[in-house]
């Protein structure tokens, strides 16, 4: 099977930047999950409040479908997703138990100068906090990499590649 990857961290830890560059470096299929979010779901983050479970679970059910998808038909694919909690990954991995999670791992301040150079994106600076409180780290059960983000994009691209040459030695 090919790759099928979810790039997860916090808001503007670079899911978005990484993800895609991954999906060339592995020639598949690449998707954002902002662009599955509920406009309601958008408003509510652009007000400046934090998305709960209830928000977030048919959104997470719509990338597990995705993933299943794309698991099943064999060409794998990168899907850049918050994927902040423990529960929120076990319903991903429900849908697509193949799936690797790429935790992008970096201190506040780093995150916060790289939100605040991309202004009129719909996730204000505020809500990096409760980003920070709800992340739950991977635990050693789950297939996963954590790769840091203070580290061009493509050195972060070669990390996980290195990470999963290493791993089939
Ligand atoms: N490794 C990097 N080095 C320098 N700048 C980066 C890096 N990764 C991402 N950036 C920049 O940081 C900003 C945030 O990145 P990006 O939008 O990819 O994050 P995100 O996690 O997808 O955010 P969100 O979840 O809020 O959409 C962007 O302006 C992006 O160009
Ligand atoms: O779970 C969440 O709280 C959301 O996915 C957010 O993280 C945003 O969608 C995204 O990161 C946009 O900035």
């Amino acid at each position: 099977m090919s790759h099928l990857l979810v790039v997860m961290g916090v808001s503007g830890s670079g899911k978005s930047t990484v993800g895609a560059a991954l999906s060339q470096r592995l020639r598949v299929p690449f998707a954002d999950a902002d662009d599955f979010h509920p406009e309601a779901n958008i408003a509510k983050m652009a007000r400046g409040e934090a998305l709960d479970d209830a928000d977030r679970w048919p959104w997470l059910e719509e990338i597990g479908r995705w993933l299943a998808e794309h698991e099943a038909s064999g060409r794998g694919g990168v899907m850049s997703c918050s994927a902040l909690r423990r529960k929120y990954r076990d319903q991903l991995r429900h849908h697509a138990p193949a799936t690797t999670f790429v935790l992008l791992e970096g201190a506040r301040a780093v995150i916060e100068r790289r939100q605040a150079s991309r202004p009129g994106h719909f996730m204000p600076a505020s809500l990096l906090t409760s980003q920070f409180a709800t992340l739950e780290p991977l635990e050693p059960d789950e297939d996963g990499v954590v790769l840091d983000v203070d580290q061009s994009v493509d050195a972060i691209v070669q990390g996980y590649v290195d990470a999963v040459d290493g791993r089939s030695r």
